[in-house]
């Protein structure tokens, strides 16, 4: 045993002398390229090619190096043996596994088997650039065989990039971008947008609004969702506008994330007084993925869209004003001071022009309390498909409301039946708000279903002040004759009728959704 360790010692002294040898006499560049000659010899008598997925293309993201990497943590088998790299994205509610450096896995497509491999290597010098680079260099190595080759590629690539861009629509995690540091500003992928998990609880289900206008809008969405033969066959982009508009409170930001929930759609908000001309516009537009909603909240008065660039030159600056017309069209590629500004012809290329359709699949939602303050252009049929009046709540949108926060069943309960008929009664005269019906039931459910609605009940009767509830409710809630009459008077009044006819227009469809 004793000669056995003696020649181990030996054997190992040997070999260190020798590396010695080898390091001292060879420089390391040479070492280095006899390495690459070696696998270059291996590799032109190997039956397999390599194709290598690196993380970033020049400056930008490599779409494919995160599609690879999704699938893969969810669809191929990991060789025996690899080590799974185990994440969690802050805020996110599920992990994410990755491949850990120079681990393999296998997959199968058409028959043939193909493995990946996780190279991680540290980058080398930074070099002169104008933004910091990651610290190391990521790539996905495809190995497949020579004959297998035409039968793989591009399908098999195409096949990742769905199944990935299935499998983030399915989770949970949805993103949501803001471009709040800035369009000019990029992150070390070279994207001027911050993502962070998309977490927004508002459905559909639990959104207040008329059950034939949300339907309306569900099966609208739904036909986009599904329209790709549609929009194919007609040369029409794929893409749809909608505006939302109504009093602060109607729910028009829970409209938007109910909609990204029932698309499965990433969020983008487009904060515009961060964003300083309109090639700075183009650029975030071109750095959104498909199958996005795009929004701008309160556009009218996020920027002063007139001549923002005088206006910034002059303190104090003056309040946002209506969006510039078009005749500032010059000021959108022009030079100077004028390229530094965004105009109102800048925004509808963003929406409308041929940059708009550099993605598929994007909706676009702006939001205003104002629409009258709009300029026509934007309102102009076509170019925003669908404009979706917020209404104060309504006596169905009430009925949600109960549901979600005091699990009222949609038909009542037994004891509710006059305090139901006095809300249905003060509901319309009362103007109030879902936001505000919602903070009424919320301070007051803890202390009971019926506490909670005669509170709300008080509370829009003092809402509604000189307002008289609805007519026919108020017969059911035992309203004396004298104010009956009052009612009658009231509902002949053309306030009211002006009102119904608003009511009668909240949705309202442009040429755009008429040919669907
Ligand atoms: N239609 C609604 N259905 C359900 N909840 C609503 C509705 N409207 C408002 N709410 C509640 O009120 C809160 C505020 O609503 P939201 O932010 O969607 O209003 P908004 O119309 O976007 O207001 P603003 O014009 O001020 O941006 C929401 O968090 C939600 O709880
Ligand atoms: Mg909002």
């Amino acid at each position: 045993m004793k000669e056995y360790w003696t020649w181990l010692a030996s054997v190992m002294g040997a070999v260190v002398f020798l590396q010695g040898v080898l390091h001292a006499v060879f420089p390391a560049e040479l070492r280095a390229a006899v390495a690459r000659l070696v696998a270059r010899a291996t590799r032109a008598f190997s039956p397999y090619c390599y194709f290598d997925v690196t993380e970033t293309e020049g400056m930008s993201t490599n779409e494919i190096y995160d599609a690879v990497q999704l699938y893969l943590s969810s669809n191929a088998a990991p060789a025996a043996g690899a080590r799974l790299s185990l994440s969690r994205h802050h805020n996110a509610s599920s992990f994410t596994f990755g491949l850990a450096a120079s681990d393999r896995v296998h997959d199968a497509f058409l028959g043939a088997a193909v493995t990946w491999e996780h190279v991680v290597a540290p980058r080398q010098s930074q070099g002169f650039s104008w933004r910091p680079l990651p610290e190391e260099k990521r790539r996905f190595t495809l190995r497949i065989r020579r004959g297998d080759r035409d039968k793989l590629l591009p399908a098999y690539l195409d096949h990742i990039l769905a199944a990935a861009a299935e499998i983030r629509r399915r989770s949970q995690d949805r993103l949501l971008y803001t471009n709040a540091r800035g369009g000019a500003m990029v992150d070390a992928r070279g994207s001027p947008w911050d993502p962070v998990p998309f977490k927004h609880p508002s459905t559909f289900d639990t959104l207040a609004m008329d059950p034939d206008r949300k339907s309306a809008i569900m099966a609208d969405l739904r036909e986009f969702a599904g329209g790709r033969a549609f929009y194919e066959r007609t040369g029409r982009a794929w893409k749809r506008g909608y505006l939302l508009y109504g009093p602060p409170g109607t729910g028009k930001s829970s409209m938007i994330a109910a909609m990204a929930n029932f698309l499965g759609y990433d969020v983008y908000d487009l904060e515009l007084t961060e964003v300083g001309s309109n090639a700075e516009l183009r650029k975030l537009l071109m750095k959104t993925t498909s199958k996005s909603i795009i929004v701008i909240e309160d556009i009218d008065c996020s920027v002063d869209l007139t001549n923002r660039a005088t206006a910034a030159a002059a303190p104090p600056k003056p309040p946002a004003r209506p969006l510039a017309s078009m005749d500032d069209h010059d000021a959108a590629g022009g030079g100077g001071g004028a390229a530094r500004s965004i105009t109102l012809s800048g925004l509808l290329n963003f929406t409308d022009g041929l940059w708009s359709c550099c993605g598929s699949e994007r909706i676009f939602v702006f939001t205003t309390n104002h629409i009258d303050k709009l300029d026509p252009a934007l309102l102009r049929s076509g170019r925003m498909d669908m404009h979706i009046f917020m209404s104060y709540c309504s006596f169905q949108s009430l009925k949600i409301l109960l549901r979600n926060y005091l699990d009222l069943p949609d038909s009542g309960d037994a004891a509710s039946g006059a305090v139901m008929a006095g809300l249905e009664s003060w509901i319309d005269a009362a103007e109030i708000t879902p936001a505000d019906v919602s903070e009424v039931l919320i301070k007051n459910r803890r202390n009971g279903r019926e506490e909670a609605m005669e509170e709300l009940l008080a509370v829009l009767k003092s809402r509604a002040g000189k307002r008289r509830p609805s007519p026919a409710a108020a017969k059911e809630a035992g309203e004396n004759e004298e104010e009956e009459e009052e009612e009658k008077r009231a509902l002949e009044s053309p306030k009211e009728g002006k009102e119904q006819s608003a009511m009668d227009e909240q949705i309202e469809e442009t040429e755009g959704k008429k040919q669907l």
